[in-house]
């Protein structure tokens, strides 16, 4: 065996001669070519990759970000030195995803990650994303790792019986044998460790590959647009919090696992197989019936003593996910923390996240001492004291069955010292690498149970994202905006009871006309934003009598029980701007044209100078030239005050053109005399305002006014304003006032009395 091993060595080696050179002198020449003049490797790389970019060329790729492509593909600009490199990527279509919602029914809530029939569904329902097809690149990565698997269990065998004869030929002092052996040795070392280090880097590359193909699956699930906005919807409708931990942290865990898993099982697996089959040979049945009784027993032992490891996975990384929620929201709202200065407060309660986490950790590393010691003692030292008796059971035999020969014949008791030892030496070695091996196929249990808790967390993510229903999409009217019959109410996830949901506005109905300006008025948290949400399509109409979300089963602007609505489709139809400013990552010129990316800007055929216009009509001119011109990127949530945010929310609007703006309180930072400018500039771009506000100051631009009462049974009043009714609620508001102005007299010489006499006490 050992010989063919060599002969296909060395033929093999001869056979790659020329490769051999050829590496060999690129390492001689490594050094003369790292100091090659630089304008010859400037050269070099421009033959390889086109000439470099100028500084102009990469600013506008750097804008760029992507091209879209004719057939829905996308060519993302990645820039690299002076270079940019293109990668193309497909999104799932929706009806992609919608056709892989069956694969993921909803998670049972008393699910509890283990090794059973639900993990292997829910991880047969992942790996159909990350292993699209037998012809994928990751089939083909799985591929050769099995292959490397299998050369690895192949060539330990080789050298046991290596090692079997060296030690032979030492102990019948056969020198030239040793020293063969030992040339073999070195042979062998060259594939051994080879093939180690590419199941290494296989894993690694494999883990990479589905972390890619899963990240660009939940993106294109997650950050969807109308009718799903599952990434709107998930927190509040799909009750799963802490999102971004699955997404990044999840993913990546799930993917090392998946990757790591293949070897950790299939190699001591497949060790396990062939060790016993070679180990059969020397030990016979009964050893090899022992040999097996040995492996049961230790998997009850193990068995019992195995902790739930999944479940703790999962916790661990909920636990995770919460305090990197935390640290988060810190850099996030790092201002408003810092004038409070809560610093110290928030360490409190990130520190208090902190604990939890490590107190879980720590309490999983309680429970591994037990299993582990378990474990190393049953493979390490059980297994091993198995293996003498099994490795003696024959030595012994023979020995008494030659010691009944010897009497008769002549042996050579050397030669037959020197078989015995060979057949210990390699014995013992597949032993141990049997007892690592099977050491190693428990462990697997410990790793399956914690791939059965992140399969669980992923799962859980993709299933309650495929089970968000489509909003129902409102029907589409040209010039008009109309509720009829609508309730309105928080929408929540199917897990909380709809009878606690209390109707924000109930039966609301109106219908506008394009010119036709409404103002929406009322306390705080009567339910003015959630108007627009309803309009926007963000929420869908309650239904007062559905356990269940109102959303999925209407279509054509609702139906009879949840009301209608009716607005012209897309931004340019309505577009809002929403009470919190929100800066887009990227340029100047972004922030402007957002949610259009610059591709979709330039193909609109729009110019810098009527971004110029838009600016000047918002009273933002100076920015371009303050900032350092239209391609300058800088975090723009802290680089522009509150004001600047508001009138770039203005700024967008003038830019989209909608024929229905509804502005949530958009300029409560602007001060009036912009904020009149800007809502005539707006007027006269043919855009008609919906504008939620509590400034009586705005009512003058508009034409109607509902006001939502927030009296706990939704009641509203939607009037004209400047019509008789409104006079009248003027009139009243008059009359209260001067009753009111009446009395300040008297309050006046009140006030001189109270002085006076504090005046007196003091003296
Ligand atoms: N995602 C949500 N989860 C739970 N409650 C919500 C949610 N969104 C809104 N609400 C509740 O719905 C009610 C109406 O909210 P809305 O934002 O419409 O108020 P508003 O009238 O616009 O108030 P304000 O003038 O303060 O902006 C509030 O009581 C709020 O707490």
């Amino acid at each position: 065996m050992t010989s063919t091993a060599a002969a296909l060595l060395a033929r093999a080696t001869k056979s790659r001669r020329p490769i051999f050179v050829a590496l060999a002198v690129i390492l001689l020449l490594r050094s003369r070519l790292l100091t090659l003049p630089k304008d010859v490797v400037r050269n070099l790389r421009r033959v390889a990759y086109g000439p470099p970019l100028s500084q102009d060329e990469m600013v506008q790729v750097l804008q760029q970000v992507y091209l879209d492509g004719p057939d829905g593909t996308k060519t993302l600009l990645v820039p690299y030195r002076d270079r940019v490199s293109e990668v193309t990527i497909k999104p799932y279509t929706p009806s992609q995803l919608a056709d892989d919602a069956k694969n993921f029914p909803p998670v049972p809530p008393t699910h509890k990650p283990s090794l059973d029939k639900t993990f292997l569904h829910q991880l047969k329902a992942i790996l159909r994303i990350t292993f699209p097809s037998w012809y994928s690149k990751e089939t083909l990565i799985l591929i050769l790792h099995s292959f490397f698997l299998v050369s690895r269990t192949v060539l330990s065998v080789g050298v046991a019986r290596l090692d079997g004869r060296i030690v032979r030929d030492l102990v019948s002092a056969d020198g030239k044998g040793f020293l063969k052996g030992l040339g073999l040795w070195f042979l062998l070392a060259i594939p051994s460790t080879y093939t180690n280090t590419m199941l290494h880097h296989l894993q690694a590359k494999l883990s990479l590959r589905l972390r890619t193909r899963l990240n660009r699956y939940t993106n294109d699930l997650y950050l969807s647009s109308a009718p799903d906005l599952r990434y709107y919807r998930v927190s509040t409708e799909g009750g799963l919090d802490g999102v971004d931990q699955y997404i990044t942290a999840d993913v990546a865990s799930f993917c090392d696992a998946v990757a790591a898993i293949y070897g950790n099982v299939m190699k001591p697996s497949l060790d396990l197989v062939l060790f016993t089959t070679q180990l059969s040979r020397t030990l016979g049945v009964r050893g090899t019936i022992l040999l097996f009784l040995n492996y049961y027993a230790t998997a009850k032992i193990l068995r019992a003593v195995t902790p739930a490891f999944g479940r703790l996975a999962a916790v661990e990384a909920r636990l995770e996910g919460e305090y990197r929620a935390g640290m988060g929201r810190v850099g996030r709202e790092s201002e408003e923390v810092a004038f409070y200065n809560g610093g110290p407060r928030e360490r409190d309660i990130l520190w208090r996240a902190y604990l939890r986490l490590i107190k879980h950790i720590n309490s999983i590393y309680k429970i591994r001492i037990a299993y582990e010691w378990t474990e190393d003692y049953v493979i390490k030292y059980l297994w091993s004291a198995a293996g003498y008796a099994l490795i003696a059971v024959p030595v012994l035999l023979t020995r008494r069955r030659n010691v009944g020969i010897q009497t008769g014949v002549n042996v050579k008791i050397n030669d037959e010292v020197a078989n015995r030892t060979e057949t210990y030496i390699s014995s013992r070695r597949l032993l141990l690498s049997l007892a690592d091996a099977g050491g190693r196929v428990m462990y697997a249990q410990k790793d399956l149970l914690e791939l059965a808790g992140l399969t669980t967390r992923i799962y859980t993510l993709l299933s309650t994202l495929h089970n968000l229903s489509p909003l129902p999409k409102p029907a589409p009217s040209q010039d008009t905006v109309e509720l009829s019959h609508v309730d309105i109410a928080v929408p929540s996830s199917a897990s909380t009871s709809s009878s606690a949901a209390t109707v924000l506005v109930k039966d609301l109905s109106l219908a506008l006309k394009s010119g036709e300006h409404l103002m929406i008025t009322g306390s705080n948290g009567v339910g003015k934003t959630a108007v627009a949400r309803v309009l926007a399509g963000l929420w869908a109409p309650w239904k007062e009598d559905e356990d269940e979300l109102s959303v999925g089963k209407v279509s054509g602007g609702g139906n009879e029980k949840g009301g209608a609505v009716k607005r012209p489709e897309g931004k340019k139809g309505v577009f809002v701007v929403p009470q919190r400013s929100y800066m887009v990552a990227g340029t100047l010129l972004d922030q402007i044209i957002y949610p259009d990316s610059y591709e979709q800007f330039k193909q609109s055929g729009r110019t810098l100078q009527e971004l110029m216009e838009i600016l000047t009509a918002s009273n933002l001119a100076y920015l371009p030239a303050r900032e350092g011109g239209w391609h300058t990127r800088k975090e723009w949530r802290d680089v522009l005050s509150g004001g600047e945010k508001q009138r770039m929310g203005l700024a967008r609007v003038f830019y989209h053109k909608p024929k229905f703006a509804i502005l949530d309180e958009c300029t409560s930072a602007v001060s009036s005399d912009v904020e009149g400018r800007m809502y005539e500039h707006a007027k006269s771009l043919g855009i008609t305002l919906i504008t939620i506000s509590l400034r009586p100051s705005l009512m003058r631009y508009h034409n109607q006014l509902l006001t939502i009462n927030g009296d706990g049974v939704g009641s509203w009043t939607l009037t004209k304003v400047g019509g008789a009714e409104e006079r009248m609620g003027l009139d009243r508001e008059i009359i209260t006032l001067e009753e009111k102005l009446a009395d300040v007299e008297g309050w006046e010489k009140r006030v001189k009395e109270l002085t006076k006499a504090l005046s007196v006490q003091e003296a």
